[in-house]
């Protein structure tokens, strides 16, 4: 079982994507670890959150993630609410649902070296 942060993800618009099922998602969610699987409006999507020590630190994990997201051609949804709570969802939306892609684009954000910007009140991340 190759580490997912070695991939590199593959354009979106390839012809033979599709969402993987359930089960390959749920076999998956092990190999990146603090991310849960969501299903809002019927779409599957991974989910993290973060609580940030300042507004500004969380702009600045929003940098840090969209460079890996540029370098990836792969991009999550970023949200930032009452000031210092992070939420980042992933999903493949050329597919409506969750492909490999999105595993690796959430394990290269897990190998972000986040600590100095996170909150260290417990349950920060
Ligand atoms: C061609 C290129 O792969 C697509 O435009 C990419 C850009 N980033 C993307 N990011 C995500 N999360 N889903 C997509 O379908 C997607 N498509």
């Amino acid at each position: 079982m190759s580490d997912l942060s070695t991939k590199k993800c593959v354009p979106c618009n390839a012809k033979d994507l599709r969402p993987m099922s359930d089960d390959a998602a749920h076999k998956l969610i092990s190999q990146v670890t603090g991310w849960n699987l969501v299903t809002k409006d019927g779409t599957m999507k991974l989910q993290r959150t973060w609580k940030v020590k300042t507004f500004l630190k969380g702009l600045e994990l929003f940098k840090l993630v969209a460079n890996v997201a540029e370098a990836e051609g792969h991009h999550p949804d970023l949200h930032l609410v009452g000031w210092n709570n992070v939420k980042i969802d992933i999903w493949t939306h050329a597919v409506g649902g969750l492909t490999e892609n999105d595993f690796i684009l959430a394990s290269k954000i897990n190998g972000l070296d986040l600590q100095q910007l996170l909150s260290r009140k417990a349950g920060s991340n």
